[in-house]
């Protein structure tokens, strides 16, 4: 039997958390021969607690075999203790008429917290995740907060707006989702993003040249990719859960087990490539191997595409400069 996986979910009790536990503990995410231990954490209130408590009922009751273990934990430095993977999903979503960004300075006190916890305790190799909005900057948070855990090990989703980018697509140019490759986000999980498909291609063919439709593109698409939670949210009157679990279930898996050779987006401290201050946790395309990601390089940015990545970049460093004080 394969050495099992400590996974760390923080939030285990929310929407979110709901719809992720039992796909890692059915072998989605890590791969249906990989045993799992669930480290799970909620706040430290008694009907949080007592609602993971259920959920726990709940995963013991599909008798999943590659669960191997799971806990729960009111406090990260216990929970993240040699954890593999973080998934850093708990946090206060935000409701009708809020900005992702309205989030943080409630949300970053959180990050700072976790950030310190992995560094003090989780494996030296842990693949953090932050979904909890605003994810980029959370991300950078946690970052700036683990000085002793390497500064790659720290991602924030964007998975969400590539797989609603890729449907979008598909059906405007009456594809299949999975024929589409080399699609990219950049830049921040926010309205700002710049979900780009100059270099997508359908079976080797140009999905841009397929639509040739630079209206559609600017007008409709960016913004319909860019406002798409709030949809959700306006008509859910919660925001995305499933969705947003199944895309740090991709995520995690691409990164863990290989993304085949296809891009995929995912939000990373930039290396100062692309125009974008080393850092900055921005969503680039990445192509998954051997459990490394590596970032696509050399891409053309042209005149469009520059003014679209600079505006999510002037967002993030607004963000991060909100922050700041915050961090050690
Ligand atoms: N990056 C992305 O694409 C997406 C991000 N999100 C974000 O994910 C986050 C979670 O969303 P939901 O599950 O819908 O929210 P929720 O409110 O249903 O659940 C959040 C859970 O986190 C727990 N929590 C709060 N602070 C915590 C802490 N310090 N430690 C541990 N647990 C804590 C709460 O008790 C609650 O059970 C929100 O910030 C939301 O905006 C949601 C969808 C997509
Ligand atoms: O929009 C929200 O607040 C939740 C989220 O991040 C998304 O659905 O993309």
């Amino acid at each position: 039997m394969k050495r099992p996986i400590r996974v760390a979910v923080t939030g285990a009790a929310g929407q979110i958390g709901y719809s992720l536990l039992f796909r890692i503990a059915s072998g989605e995410m890590l791969g249906k021969d990989q045993p799992v231990i669930l480290q799970l954490v909620e706040v430290p209130v008694e009907k949080a607690q007592q609602a993971l408590k259920g959920v726990m009922m709940e995963l013991e009751d599909c008798a999943f075999p590659l669960l191997v273990g799971m806990e729960a934990f009111d406090n990260p430095r216990a929970g993240f203790k040699d954890v593999d993977i973080a998934l850093l999903v708990g946090a206060r979503p935000r409701g009708p008429g809020m900005e992702r960004k309205d989030l943080l300075q409630e949300n970053a006190k959180i990050f700072t917290e976790q950030g310190k916890a992995l560094n003090d305790v989780a494996s030296r190799d842990v693949k953090v995740l932050v979904v909890g909005n605003p994810a980029n900057t959370n991300a950078y948070i946690a970052m700036k907060s683990a000085p002793d855990l390497p500064a790659k090990n720290f991602t924030a989703m964007l998975r969400l707006d590539h797989n609603r980018a890729l449907s979008q697509l598909a059906a405007k140019a009456n594809v299949a989702v999975a024929d589409i490759e080399n699609l990219i986000v950049w830049g921040n999980h926010s309205p700002t993003m710049y979900p780009d498909y100059r270099f997508a291609t359908v079976k080797g063919e140009s999905l841009q040249a397929k639509i040739n439709d630079a209206a559609w593109n600017k007008d409709t698409f960016i913004p319909k990719v860019g406002k798409r939670g709030a949809a959700i949210i306006e008509a859910r009157g919660l925001s995305s859960a499933a969705s947003a679990a199944n895309a740090a279930i991709d995520h995690i898996r691409d990164w863990v087990l290989g993304s085949n050779g296809k891009w995929v987006t995912m939000g990373i401290p930039s290396d100062g490539s692309y125009g974008i201050p080393e850092g900055i946790m921005y969503g680039v395309p990445v192509i998954c191997e051997n459990g490394e990601y590596k970032r696509v390089e050399g891409l053309e940015v042209d005149a469009f595409s520059r003014e679209r990545m600079d505006f999510t970049l002037a967002e993030l460093l607004e963000e991060r400069d909100g922050i700041q004080h915050l961090l050690p």
